[in-house]
C-alpha cells in the first residue's frame, strides 16, 4: 500500500472550553482529493487549523500529524511552509489593497524557483488581471488567486478549506475544473459542502461526526448511498452532479 502524505493521529482540540475535536485520526492519500466533511459546525476547519499550527491562542491541541517526518502540530506554521504545506483558508486572505501580482510575489519562497508558468497555465485570468488590485476581483478570482499562491511554491500537500463556498454555480464549475487540475499535480485534502464538487473532485471521503471520525471510504461509495449520506451530512446525495 502507497504511503499516506499525511496521517493525523488522535487529533484533539480544546478551544474556549469546547473540546471541539476528541481523537480524530484519519489519512491523506499520496495522489488525488481527500474530502474532509461533516455536517455544518462539526469542527472541519478547526481540524485544517490545527494540522497548520493556526488553532487560536489559547487553544489546546494534542495528538499528531505525520507529513513526512515532520510532526506538525510541534511545528511553527512557517516551517510548515518552508516543508511544503500550503493552506488556502475559508476567508482566501487575499491582500485586498494588492494588486494580483503583488500578491502572487508575496507567495514567493526564498531560494525557490516560483512555478509562475504553472499558476498561469492553470489561471490565465491571473495573468490578464496582474495588475488589478485583489479586492476588485469577484468571488471566484479571488479564489484562483488564493489556489495560485499555494501553487507557485512546490508544496506537497494542500489543504483546501471550502474554495467553492458563496461562488456562483457557473464560478464553482470553473473553481472545481481548476482544482481537478491542481490534483493531478499535487495532493489536496479538501473540506467542501457542495457535494456536487466532491462526487466530481475526491476518490477518499473522511467524515467527521460529533468530534470523531463517523466514517472513511470512497467518495463513490459514500455518494452513491443516499441513506448513508444522509444519515451523515443530513442532506441527499440524489442526483447530484458537478
Ligand atoms: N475561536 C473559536 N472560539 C470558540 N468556538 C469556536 C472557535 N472556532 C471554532 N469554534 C467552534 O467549534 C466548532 C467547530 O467549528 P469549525 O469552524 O471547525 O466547524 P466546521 O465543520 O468547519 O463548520 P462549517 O461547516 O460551518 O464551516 C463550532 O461549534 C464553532 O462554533
Amino acid at each position: 500500500m502507497t504511503e499516506p502524505i499525511l496521517k493525523v493521529d488522535d487529533l484533539s482540540v480544546r478551544i474556549a472550553g469546547l473540546h471541539i475535536l476528541q481523537g480524530v485520526s484519519f489519512t491523506v492519500a499520496p495522489t488525488g482529493v481527500t474530502a474532509l466533511l461533516g455536517r455544518n459546525g462539526v469542527g472541519k476547519t478547526t481540524t485544517l487549523r490545527a494540522i497548520v499550527g493556526l488553532t487560536p491562542r489559547g487553544g489546546e491541541v494534542s495528538g499528531s500529524a505525520s507529513f513526512g517526518t515532520v510532526d506538525t502540530l510541534r511545528t511553527p506554521t512557517h516551517r510548515l511552509v518552508r516543508a511544503g504545506l500550503g493552506y488556502v483558508p475559508e476567508d482566501r486572505c487575499v491582500f485586498a489593497g494588492l494588486t494580483v501580482a503583488e500578491n502572487l510575489r508575496l507567495a514567493e519562497r526564498p531560494g525557490a524557483a516560483p512555478a509562475y508558468d504553472r499558476v498561469f497555465a492553470l489561471f490565465p485570468e491571473l495573468a490578464k488581471r496582474a495588475k488589478q488590485r485583489a479586492g476588485t476581483l469577484s468571488g471566484g478570482q479571488q479564489q484562483m488567486l488564493a489556489i495560485g499562491r499555494v501553487l507557485l511554491a512546490d508544496n506537497t500537500l494542500l489543504l483546501v478549506d471550502e474554495p467553492t463556498k458563496g461562488l456562483a454555480p457557473k464560478v464553482v464549475t470553473e473553481v472545481a475544473e481548476a482544482l481537478e487540475a491542481v490534483a493531478e499535480e499535487v495532493p489536496v485534502l479538501l473540506v467542501e459542502q457542495n457535494l456536487a464538487v466532491v462526487r466530481r473532485l475526491a476518490r477518499d471521503a473522511v467524515v467527521l461526526a460529533a468530534g470523531k471520525v463517523a466514517w472513511t471510504g470512497a467518495a463513490s461509495r459514500l455518494l452513491g448511498e443516499p441513506e448513508l449520506t444522509k444519515a451523515l451530512l443530513g442532506v441527499g446525495s440524489a442526483g447530484v452532479h458537478a
